[in-house]
């Protein structure tokens, strides 16, 4: 935890300014009630109303004093502690954004959410709870004995029994209570996790009549972490009345002492009342204590979890020295690229060697599974090769910047992804700096303008999250004109077509041929009809290249190729 509050740098003075604030609170409520034992003594007991005036008075200054210290140090703790929080946020935000894909596989998205969300809110908690704590409760603590050994020293030998024996009980609860604390984040995770699933698989869930599968599975997570939420409550409300016991005990043999002190003339009145009070603030601040002891390894198991995305070094970064000014239009060339995905037994893609010339299409076909979209999906160096290398214009994927790479592409990935706002704005998002006459104009040649229109508000037709309120079609399109209106130099293709009818896929490729004319356009497809005509096809099978060549030069030598086409095209079609 201590490695986060390195964060806290910037607001060193307030830190300071809140420990300071809250010692004073503390040093003032230590004062109390020697005022009153004062008060007792030399004013009550004498029947002195000047006396008490006057003492009252210093008594209202300290306590209103104090109230000033402890609103400031509410304040100071609170902002400091949000700050905390904010700082968190973003650096896990930025952190986990420089992931590389391999990074998201490992760690998994909904761990990720609830450590940016919850784990930051516990640091927060805590931090809140130390700043308050860690300095009143010690000087409460020490100061209340020094000053009830002041008041009456044999009546201190009460609390050398009261105090072990309070500690002990607590020392007792906490070691089964944070066990318990530490499993809490883990049973977030996984509600997280159940609930993540449900609600982006919710089609599925009803389609497949698997809700009350699904609600038995969120049940499950979400009774185990109620039933860790209980065993903790449990042991939360023996401890309370258990040490109200304890302490209404300690009262109790306080008064039982300090009476017969009283009776045998060794003690006054005011010190007795003092007593009571210093005693109950020594065993307040034990309590405070405590408590912090069992939230520290709480906030202590969040801290890890939040250091372990700030430590995972992302597999893919920029290399030191960058080449990004190099001359070319986008010429892809992989050259014996072997590649294996993390914990995989066998690799995803071997040996593959091909080029993609600007000016020309480059189709990839294959089965399922085959590795047509890890192939595309390293070019943008979603993740790295084993061995070989992937060039773009005779350089490196690896030396040139990734920001530097990624504006050379336009990606349009087999899911495709549209983000809450309008479809301006979503196509937009391929290029900010795009006119509303660009935009229109990649609808235009992405077929999308047509439906475009006819919605309501036309581009400004607000885009529900996740895309859920366009058709799948419809998304695919938006999709395309958002890589469209970037004009990079190499386009990608993943199965951008499987959800359009035969005439859209057909008038869109007529319509991308002119606005790609000079590009590299990379296409993987499903369906032969789609990728028949480009100038260059990649058979791709089992990770292997089975065969390159045109329509015609594969029907000719590539069995592979042939049993796709003959499973999808007619004889006549073929040719
Ligand atoms: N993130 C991943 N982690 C581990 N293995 C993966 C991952 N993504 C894909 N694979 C595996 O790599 C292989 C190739 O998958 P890929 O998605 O490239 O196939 P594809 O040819 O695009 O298939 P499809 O046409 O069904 O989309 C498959 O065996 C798949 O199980």
């Amino acid at each position: 935890m201590l490695k986060l509050y390195k964060f806290l740098k910037p607001y060193a003075a307030m830190v300071i300014g809140a420990f300071i604030f809250v010692a004073l609170q503390s040093l003032g409520d230590l004062y109390l009630p020697t005022l009153m034992s004062d008060i007792i003594n030399k004013g009550v007991m004498k029947g002195d109303t000047n006396k008490i005036i006057q003492i009252g008075g210093i008594m209202l200054l300290v306590a209103g004093g104090g109230v000033i210290c402890s609103i400031t140090a509410s304040y100071l703790s609170a902002y400091i502690s949000s700050s905390l929080g904010t700082i968190l946020r973003s650096k896990i935000f930025r952190r986990v954004e420089s992931y590389s894909l391999n990074e998201f596989d490992k760690l998994g998205t909904a761990t990720l959410i609830t450590r940016t969300t919850n784990d930051v809110t516990q640091i927060q908690t805590v931090t809140v709870m130390i700043l308050r704590l860690m300095i009143s409760a010690p000087i409460m603590a020490v100061g209340g004995v020094i000053m009830a050994f002041r008041k009456d020293r044999p009546l201190t030998l009460v609390l050398a029994v009261a105090v072990p024996v309070l500690a002990g009980v607590v020392a007792l609860l906490a070691s089964k209570m944070i066990p318990l604390f530490k499993l809490v984040q883990v049973k977030i995770d996984k509600v997280n996790l159940v609930l993540r699933e449900k609600l982006t698989g919710i089609r599925v869930i009803r389609a497949f009549n698997t809700v009350e599968r699904e609600k038995k599975r969120f049940d499950e997570a979400n009774v185990d972490l109620t039933e860790n939420y209980i065993k903790v409550n449990r042991i939360m409300a023996f401890m309370m009345p258990s040490i109200m016991l304890i302490m209404n005990l300690t009262s109790l043999a306080i008064l039982w002492f300090g009476g017969i002190r009283i009776s045998e003339g060794n003690m006054d009145l005011g010190a007795l009342a003092a007593f009571t009070q210093y005693a109950m603030q020594i065993m307040f601040s034990m309590l405070m204590l405590a408590m912090m002891f069992i939230m520290v390894p709480r906030a202590q198991a969040a801290a890890v979890r939040i250091n372990e995305v700030l430590d995972t070094e992302p597999e893919i970064v920029d290399a030191e020295v960058t080449n990004n000014k190099f001359e070319g239009r986008g010429f892809v060339e992989f050259r014996d690229v072997t590649f294996s995905y993390h914990g995989a037994e066998e690799p995803a893609l071997k040996n593959i060697s091909f080029s993609a010339k600007p000016g020309e299409v480059t189709a990839i076909i294959g089965s399922t599974g085959a590795g047509k979209s890890t192939l595309v999906n390293l070019i943008p160096r979603f993740y790295d090769v084993d061995s070989g290398s992937i060039l773009i214009d005779g350089v490196d994927v690896r030396e040139i910047s990734q920001e530097e790479l990624r504006r050379k592409i336009g990606f349009v990935p087999q899911k495709a992804i549209l983000f809450s706002g309008t479809i301006a704005e979503n196509i937009k998002f391929g290029n900010e700096n795009a006119t509303d006459e660009e935009i229109r104009h990649a609808a235009e040649v992405a077929q999308a303008l047509e439906f475009i229109e006819s919605m309501d508000g036309g581009f400004e037709h607000k885009i529900a999250q996740g895309g859920t309120n366009v058709s799948g079609g419809q998304k695919q399109r938006l999709s395309i004109a958002r890589a469209l209106v970037r004009k990079p130099e190499i386009y990608i293709f993943d199965d951008s077509f499987s959800a359009l009818d035969f005439k859209t896929d057909a008038k869109l490729r007529t319509a991308l041929k002119n606005e790609t004319k000079d590009a590299t356009v990379i296409i993987v497809a499903q369906r032969v009809g789609t990728i028949m005509d480009a100038d260059r096809i990649i058979v791709l099978d089992e990770g292997r290249i089975a065969g390159i060549g045109t329509h015609k030069e594969l029907l000719k030598n590539c069995d592979v190729y042939r049993e796709i086409v003959s499973s999808q095209l007619s004889e006549e079609e073929m040719v």
